[in-house]
């Protein structure tokens, strides 16, 4: 197994609550609800932990709420290296409603400073030499310019070490820009980096490809029920999940990016590692949270699966250089 170095910017406290249907401005009472630590970092890692990576994870951590990210840390076995930063870590509220519609309030983050961001590069300078990845996901917190996450994003790959991004908006632009290994757009994200919507199969496979001639090797477009298509210099494929209820869409998108940098540290072929990430993120729309790897029935969605190559490349088996 791997090590993988996993960074939330702007990680969060995720309250899920879990409700028959929104009324906003009336009194809504709740079925469920519960808090985890979380951020789009924090999520992908707990999965690449469950697969047996050896995970370290890092970003901004507020220091006034930090005790439930600790105690999270160590029930999942990853290795805390967060930069403590004054202030509270947000939290983000889920609505799940009975027909599957997920409403996300997602707040801004605590404050960062320079002198955290030069703290943040020296824990990545000590720890990218052991790592076999570096992931960044989420958005950025007040005080991260996208000018100065470019330049974060440029300086971890003077350290050799691969990086997966995952971001949107300005961020996902200045990330892109900094040619990161391999990005995980959905669909609205790739036309915002466009300039125009991504609208259909043949738009997403266009576009993709254009990420992939900036130097860009993997690019995985996901589309919630409709999968995702990866793109490389190797070929492009597709792959569509099999219909399943959705309880919850939130951690879909981190569980896709951890499977499929699972499958790539694995050496596995291309069909391998898109089946798995689509079977394995569709089982975390089943439920709040990451997808589960004990899931039982994995193996049959696994094969539920339909894969596609699209365009004709080097053979499957070499989509990494
Ligand atoms: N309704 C669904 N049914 C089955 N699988 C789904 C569904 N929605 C999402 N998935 C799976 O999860 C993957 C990621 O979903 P999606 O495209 O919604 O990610 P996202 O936009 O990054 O979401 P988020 O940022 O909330 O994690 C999809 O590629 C697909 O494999
Ligand atoms: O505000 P961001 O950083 O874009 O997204 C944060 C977030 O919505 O992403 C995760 C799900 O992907 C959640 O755990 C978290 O609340």
């Amino acid at each position: 197994m791997a090590r993988v170095i996993a960074i939330s910017l702007n990680p969060a406290l995720d309250l899920s609550i879990q409700l028959d249907a929104v009324r906003p401005g009336e009194v809504n009472r709740s079925e469920s609800s519960r808090m985890d630590a979380a951020g789009k970092g924090n999520n992908v890692a707990r999965v690449l932990r469950a697969l047996g990576h050896d995970v370290l994870v890092t970003g901004f951590l507020g220091e006034d709420n930090q005790g439930a990210f600790e105690r999270a840390f160590a029930a999942w076995g990853v290795e805390d290296a967060f930069v403590r930063v004054p202030g509270e870590t947000r939290v983000n509220v889920k609505l799940s409603e009975a027909d599957g519609r997920v409403t996300d309030i997602n707040g801004p983050g605590a404050q960062v400073g320079e002198t955290y961001l030069a703290a943040l590069e020296a824990v990545l300078a000590d720890h990218a030499g052991r790592a076999s990845a570096v992931v960044m996901a989420g958005s950025l917190p007040p005080g991260v310019s996208p000018e100065r996450f470019e330049q974060l994003v440029r300086f971890i790959g003077t350290l050799e070490v691969p990086v997966w991004l995952d971001t949107s908006g300005a961020a996902l632009k200045a990330g892109f820009a900094a040619v990161p290994f391999a990005v995980k757009p959905n669909d609205v994200e790739l036309g915002e980096w466009l300039g125009a919507p991504v609208n259909g199969r043949e738009a997403v496979v266009e576009a993709a490809r254009r990420l992939n001639e900036t130097g860009i090797h993997n690019v995985f477009v996901s589309l919630g029920g409709d999968g995702m298509v990866l793109s490389t210099p190797a070929g492009v494929w597709s792959a569509r999940p099999p219909a399943v209820e959705v309880v919850s869409t939130v951690c879909a998108g981190d569980t896709l990016v951890a499977a499929a940098l699972h499958g790539e540290l694995m050496q596995w072929p291309v069909e391998e590692t898109l089946r798995f990430a689509t079977a394995l993120s569709a089982d975390a729309v089943r439920h709040v949270g990451v997808g589960d790897i004990h899931a039982t029935d994995l193996e049959t969605l696994k094969t539920q699966c339909v894969l596609q190559q699209l365009t004709d490349g080097r053979p499957a088996g070499e989509w990494r250089v």
